[in-house]
């Protein structure tokens, strides 16, 4: 069978990444990202149009975070857990990491209602059953979910004072930023500690990006 387009550039970075994934995974990626490409100008989705530039500075760049959250599941056990991600507009990184993490419940919740059409749309479509599109304001929802994440979305303040109410005994709050925020970690509520810094390193983007790893104190 010959490989789609983009097919070669993804698994190069799954394999920088050391990220093994079925081939069933890889194709449900090359989906999401048709998926985008299909619908961005109906749901202006991303400002990013070029499909090698997409799949580099979103597919890989939410790639990057999968090892580490994998990583902290397993140190969690057992089945059932599940994940809020906030602000996911067209569902970056939840419907990544749904794809990539087909035992964890993923919720990618946003204010703009064809945002969360869509991913509720690729789950449709990819017959993805652990991802579901929210449209709703983070502040009104409730948990507990195990890991509330985000990227390019508030500072971390506002983001882990605006979903406080998702987190429940032993969450985490998963932060993806692009340098490490010097200033928004000093502005951080006092009853929250930060428990790890996570340098990230994105095949092919000459980029720093990290995790900022967060609880409640
Ligand atoms: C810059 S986009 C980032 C989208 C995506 N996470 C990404 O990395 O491409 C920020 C998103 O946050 C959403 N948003 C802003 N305030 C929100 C809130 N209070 N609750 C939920 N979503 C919100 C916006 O509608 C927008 O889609």
């Amino acid at each position: 069978m010959s490989a789609r387009p983009h097919e070669a550039a993804l698994r190069a970075g799954l394999n920088t990444l050391g990220l093994t994934l079925s081939d069933g995974q890889v194709g449900h990626l090359l989906d999401y990202m048709a998926l985008i490409q299909k619908w961005n100008k109906v749901y202006n989705l991303t400002s990013v149009r070029d499909p090698a530039e997409m799949l580099n500075l979103h597919l890989l760049d939410s790639l990057a975070a999968v090892p580490p959250l994998q990583r902290h599941l397993a140190s969690l056990g057992g089945a059932g857990r599940r994940l809020l991600d906030v602000g996911s507009g067209g569902g970056l990184p939840g419907v990544v990491f749904a794809i990539c993490c087909p035992e964890l419940a993923v919720s990618c919740v946003d204010t703009v209602a064809k945002k969360a059409a869509f991913v509720q749309q690729v789950a449709v479509e990819l017959k993805l059953p652990n991802l579901r599109g929210v449209h709703a304001r983070v502040e009104n929802l409730t948990g507990p979910f195990d890991v509330v994440s985000c990227r390019a979305f508030a500072s971390l303040p506002d983001f882990v004072t605006w979903s406080r109410a998702a987190m429940g005994e032993g969450s985490v709050w998963l932060a993806m930023k692009a340098k490490h925020p010097a200033e928004e970690l000093a502005a951080l509520p006092a009853d929250v500690a930060v428990f790890h810094v996570e340098q990230l390193q994105v095949p092919t983007l000459e980029v720093e990006r990290c995790i900022i790893w967060m609880k409640p104190a």
